[in-house]
């Protein structure tokens, strides 16, 4: 049979997370239940990089989840050595940069936002604000992308004597009664009310759910990308964002969304919401993939599809557009 699906892709990009590079041995996570290959980590960006360049389709851009390199980092005083060495690897490409927690275990909110793990194109500098990192663009004619802050409100990289800080403690504490607020309290979806997640604030919600009306409006079709996950069934509620409930209304909302893609679960999820046709793609992590394997992927993108190719860990998936439309 002679497959009708149109075979040159309009464009494509490559997706990688959690590459936490550190020159330091190999360790665990905290349940000790995986091993973390920090020093390896950035050979297999290499190995990214190496396929990417070869693709027959090369990648317009490379979406990076966050958690570029791993707050041990900070503690042995190496924070600028181990960007620096990451981001020599990635000067190649065009990469846009999500911003995840061990950013944040890293480096200031204001150090980031002048650093070029800032990839906010020319001229949508302040659409959110000033001290949120959100920003969209769009690769291809009918295609936008978003990049979302999961940790717009949240502990970590927030002044303590900020509202923010205040505002993101209360909601924490109204949760999680435990001394150390990286201990998750209770069980099943309340897990994730740990320090270590955040969420996103109503100003940004708000602007998403403009962007979208706007996306909507040319019938265009929108990937997000995020560091935290957003459907309870794409990832261990451990690592679930704190209002993935509001968020996920929003999206539910608008027809353009197609796909939203997160990192921060090192295991990788994945879930496909029937009702809304939204594709919820949660990254195998490069720091817990074994130097022997691979974790990233490069994204075909067609008129009626996206052909996601994994290595390694990330498995392959086809997420066909939805046909109708949802209000
Ligand atoms: N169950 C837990 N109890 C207490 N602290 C925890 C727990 N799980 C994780 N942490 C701490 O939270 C922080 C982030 O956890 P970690 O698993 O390293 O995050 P990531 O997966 O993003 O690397 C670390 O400092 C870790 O020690």
């Amino acid at each position: 049979m002679v497959d009708a699906r149109p075979q040159q892709p309009l464009f494509a990009f490559g997706v990688i997370a959690d590459i936490q590079y550190a020159d330091i041995d190999d360790g665990y996570n905290f349940q000790r239940t995986n091993r973390r290959y920090y020093r390896s980590s950035i050979e297999l960006l290499r190995n990214a990089l190496d396929s990417w360049s070869k693709a027959a389709v090369r990648p317009g851009f490379i979406l990076q989840l966050g958690d570029l390199i791993d707050g041990h980092n900070k503690l042995l005083a190496a924070s600028d050595r181990a960007v620096d060495a990451v981001l020599k690897e990635l000067c190649s490409v065009d990469a846009h940069h999500v911003w995840g927690n061990h950013e944040f275990y890293n480096f200031s909110r204001d150090w980031l936002l002048r650093s070029k793990l800032n990839s906010t194109p020319q001229g949508s500098q302040k659409e959110v604000g000033s001290n949120v990192y959100a920003y969209h663009f769009s690769p291809y004619p009918g295609f936008t992308f978003i990049v979302l802050d999961a940790y717009d409100v949240a502990l970590l990289g927030r002044e303590e004597s900020s509202p923010g800080y205040r505002e993101a403690l209360t909601l924490l504490r109204r949760f999680n009664k435990n001394d150390n607020l990286n201990c998750p309290p209770g069980v099943g979806l309340l897990q994730r009310f740990v320090m270590f997640n955040g969420g996103f604030s109503k100003k940004q919600l708000s602007w998403l759910d403009s962007v979208l009306t706007s996306t909507d409006e040319r019938h265009e079709k929108v990937t997000i990308a995020c560091h935290l996950p957003v459907h309870p069934n794409s990832t261990d509620p451990l690592c679930l964002l704190w209002n993935f409930d509001e968020v996920l209304a929003v999206i539910r909302s608008h027809s353009s969304v197609v796909c939203f893609m997160a990192g921060h679960d090192h295991d990788g999820g994945y879930y496909f919401d029937e009702d809304t046709g939204i594709h919820h793609v949660t990254f195998e992590g490069v720091i817990e993939t074994p130097p022997d394997s691979n974790a990233f992927a490069i994204v075909s993108v067609y008129e009626d599809r996206m052909e996601l190719k994994g290595s390694g860990r990330v498995a392959d998936r086809v997420f066909f557009f939805p046909q109708s439309c949802r209000s």
